[in-house]
């Protein structure tokens, strides 16, 4: 587990103190229970579709990008998936990203496309919230030991939503694997000092040979996705290039 004051320590830290005012409010059997119960769409089967497939995310700011664009979340979500994306990520991160659970609810409501529940996972309570309304939970390999890392992955399966895994080197991706996950996001950004280099996907995604695996972040161009694309990548996750020009979800969605 990383330490020691980077931004992501800071958003961990945040996303702790909203997991225990959520378990202050409400009662983890009863999301439990909710979660069991509630209708899901299936992110792998899409991912695993034919051709790449593109994950479109709905962030209005972020901490390296600052302030992206305004966005109404139900409108971006269609127009995503009228040009092509295959699922949707929305960030729910309410501080440095802007977003929140009622963005998730209004882009899943208008669309029909499995959506990813994008946030700063550091308590079950968080993956039983997201799979009471999302398909699909972030887990960020940075954020757990292996033990703690299995345990999340085997709770996302008990109650159905699936678990993105996300990794940045070789000692995250045999985390991953060790723990059972089958989708696999190879995060080309540095969530230490931002810095983005799709050559992180390349390196890893040999090792990841057998599970789904995603490229995420710093995709800018067709060719950028391309390139993804013959590294092996099922799908990419594209996030600031699709929000500023929203055409690019359908060159991307187009390669083969
Ligand atoms: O995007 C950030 O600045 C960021 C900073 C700290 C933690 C996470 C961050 N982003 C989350 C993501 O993984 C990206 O939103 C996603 O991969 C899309 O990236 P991009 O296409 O480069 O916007």
């Amino acid at each position: 587990m990383r330490e020691s004051g980077t931004v992501l320590d800071s958003l961990a830290a945040a996303a702790r103190r909203r997991a225990a005012a959520l378990r202050g409010s409400t009662d983890p059997e009863v999301l439990y229970r909710e979660a069991l119960r509630s209708e899901k769409r299936d992110f792998a089967a899409a991912l695993a579709a034919p051709g790449l497939s593109v994950i479109s995310e709905i962030k209005r700011a972020s901490p390296s990008a600052g302030f992206i664009r305004e966005a109404d979340p139900a409108r971006q979500a269609a127009l995503y998936e009228r040009l092509g994306a295959g699922c949707l990520s929305v960030l729910t991160e309410p501080e440095r990203f802007g977003g929140s659970l009622e963005d998730l609810d209004a882009a899943r409501g208008a669309t029909g496309l499995p959506v990813l529940r994008k946030d700063f996972t550091v308590d079950e309570v968080q993956v039983l919230e997201a799979a009471v309304r999302a398909d699909a939970v972030l887990l960020i390999a940075a954020l757990f030991t292996g033990e703690e890392l299995a345990r999340y992955v085997a709770l996302a399966g008990e109650v159905g939503v699936a678990a993105l895994v996300e990794v940045h080197d070789e000692r995250e991706a045999g985390l991953a694997l060790e723990a059972g996950a089958c989708i696999v996001g190879v995060n080309n950004r540095d969530l230490r000092d931002f810095s983005v280099d799709l050559a992180t996907f390349e390196r890893l995604a040999p090792a990841l040979e057998g599970v789904i695996r995603v490229a995420e972040s710093g995709i800018k161009t067709a060719e950028d996705a391309r390139r993804m694309r013959e590294a092996g990548a099922d799908a990419v996750l594209v996030g600031e290039a699709a929000m500023r020009d929203p055409e690019l979800v359908g060159r991307l969605a187009a390669i083969t």
